[in-house]
């Protein structure tokens, strides 16, 4: 996208699944880089995804993105007004749960992310395909470039997954638990990737994680749900940001945990009880 992003915001989102009420009067405002989405199992986190997304639940409220045009000027997007194909150019989707895809290549898959900015029914070209294969090249996962979708391993999948929403190139990626399934190394190095991209595209991530030492290595802020509801927003800028940080974890998951400084840096620890 020209220019930049500056904000993603959710204004009073409430989110029905039949006649269920998954999420009650959510809103929130998220700075550029990457936003860690916490809660327990059940608390929503895939079902606020889904809802930006506009996929499936019924919901209503509003989500925008602000950019700062070439000028300096702000523009706010509301995206409930726009059709799936322009939804796509501000906000790109790494789901939780992953289809196989029978007869296609990583490589065909990943430049589907450019589908927003084809015509209606024009091809990828040369150009589409270079840098579907950059951003492969980018993940260390060239390798997989003429592997089939279907018979590759549920982390390398995810891999793709990630490179074809990089290729979408939107103002905003939101992923739903992400390293979940990836080995240690991989762990580290999706999320070395992932925030070195957003600091050098000027762009924003949501991610749903479950591991608080994780989201506290990477993320800028912290959006914690609890039972459907907006629990607090932290960010890492927050003067008391370590102690609330932990009351947090403590309330949502009835465990402490500390700050402790190693020869290797500021660490969080867990005590086991
Ligand atoms: N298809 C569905 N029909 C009815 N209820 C649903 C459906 N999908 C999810 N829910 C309910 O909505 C609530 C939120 O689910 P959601 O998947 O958003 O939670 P989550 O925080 O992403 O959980 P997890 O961490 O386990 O992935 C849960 O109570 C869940 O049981």
């Amino acid at each position: 996208m020209s220019g930049g992003t500056v904000k993603l915001s959710a204004e009073k989102l409430n989110v029905w699944i039949g006649r269920k009420k998954i999420l009650n009067d959510i809103s929130f405002e998220c700075r550029l880089g990457l936003v860690g989405l916490l809660g327990r199992n059940g608390s929503g986190k895939t079902t606020l995804i889904k809802a930006m997304l506009n996929l499936g639940c019924r919901h209503e409220g509003e989500v925008s993105v602000e950019m700062q045009k070439e000028g300096g000027e702000a523009v706010r997007v509301r995206l409930s007004g726009l059709s799936g194909r322009e939804r796509a150019r501000y906000m790109a989707y790494v789901p939780q749960e992953l289809h196989s895809w029978a007869h296609c290549t990583v490589l065909d898959f990943v430049v589907m992310g450019r589908s927003p900015y084809l015509g209606w029914l024009q091809n990828p070209g040369k150009r589409d395909y270079n840098e579907a294969g950059e951003v492969l090249e980018a993940l260390g996962i060239s390798f997989l470039e003429q592997r089939y979708m279907d018979q590759i391993s549920g982390g390398e999948r995810k891999m793709a997954y990630l490179a074809r929403a990089r290729v979408q190139k939107a103002a905003w990626m939101l992923l739903d638990e992400p390293a979940a399934g990836l080995d240690f190394g991989r762990q580290h190095q999706f999320f070395e990737d992932l925030t070195k991209c957003l600091r050098e595209s000027r762009t924003g991530a949501i991610v749903s994680i479950h591991d608080p030492v994780l989201a506290y290595t990477y993320c800028d802020q912290f959006l914690i749900l609890k039972d459907g509801r907006m629990e607090t927003m932290l960010s890492r800028e927050d003067e008391d940001f370590e102690d609330m940080y932990l009351l947090q974890l403590e309330r949502l998951y009835g465990r402490r945990a500390v700050f402790a400084d190693t020869s290797e840096g500021r660490t969080m620890i867990w005590r086991r009880t």
